[in-house]
């Protein structure tokens, strides 16, 4: 699993931190990234404790965990709603993501959007004053020339994702091809998710805008939580 960032004793100690407010009787949406990757460990070692719940994956990935964490899963067809959510951030300013560098973000979107709170974790290298990561924008294949030439358009600097151990560009889980945008210091998160989501041929983009309910900080020694 690719991990960037911070150490792992401070993402460690926010996926900890995390998993602790999840409750009994409860439906658990499950992020994806190295941070996420505690949470869910965590919230496995409580279900060998007895702990009830289902998770819901975000991705290959966070379901592979689940799977060997011994957490129960459902589907969001079959739950209908999410209580709590719990995932990772490229960079957060207040409530405001950017999220996708594990190219996961269409299908985190849905499982934290759905949730009745979002609990992220991250480790101190994610803290901004004002976003400024690339965003991520998950495109269909086919679109993938008109959106880089929109994305221009917006003031923005498109870059296919490429994939490491493959030739080629990654590719989504949803088959789907993923272009990271930088567009310097974002001043209006809102004005450019709205932007993006416009794009024909864009499945979703990583700005998540407002949906952070904590952020759970990673220290070496424990975690700071952050309430909005
Ligand atoms: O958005 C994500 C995946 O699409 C991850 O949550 C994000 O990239 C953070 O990952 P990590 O905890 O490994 O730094």
């Amino acid at each position: 699993m690719k991990s960037t960032g911070g150490s792992d004793a401070e993402k460690r100690a926010a996926g900890e931190s995390a998993a602790e407010a999840v409750e009994d009787g409860t439906v658990v949406g499950l992020g994806t990234g190295s941070t996420a990757a505690h949470a869910i460990r965590a919230v496995g070692r409580r279900v060998d404790s007895g702990l009830d719940v289902r998770g819901i994956p975000t991705s290959f990935q966070s379901r592979q965990l689940a799977k060997e964490a011994g957490i129960p899963l459902t589907t969001l067809d079959e739950a209908g709603t999410v209580d709590l959510a719990i995932d990772g951030a490229d960079q957060f300013s207040g409530p405001h993501l950017v999220k996708g560098g594990g190219a996961a973000h269409a299908r985190e979107k849905i499982v934290d959007a759905a949730a009745d709170r979002l609990l992220v974790v991250a480790d101190p290298s994610k803290a901004a004053e004002r976003l400024d990561h690339s965003v991520p924008v998950e495109v269909l294949p086919d679109a993938r020339t008109t959106v880089a030439a929109e994305v221009r358009g917006l003031g923005g600097s498109p870059t296919l994702r490429s994939a490491e151990r493959k030739d080629g560009p990654v590719v989504t889980d949803n088959g789907n091809l993923v272009l990271d945008c930088e567009f310097g210091t974002i001043a209006n998160p809102a004005e450019l998710a709205a932007d993006l989501a416009g794009l024909p041929g864009a499945v979703e983009h990583g700005l998540f805008v407002g949906m952070a309910d904590e952020i759970h900080v990673g220290r070496e020694d424990g975690a700071d939580v952050k309430t909005f």
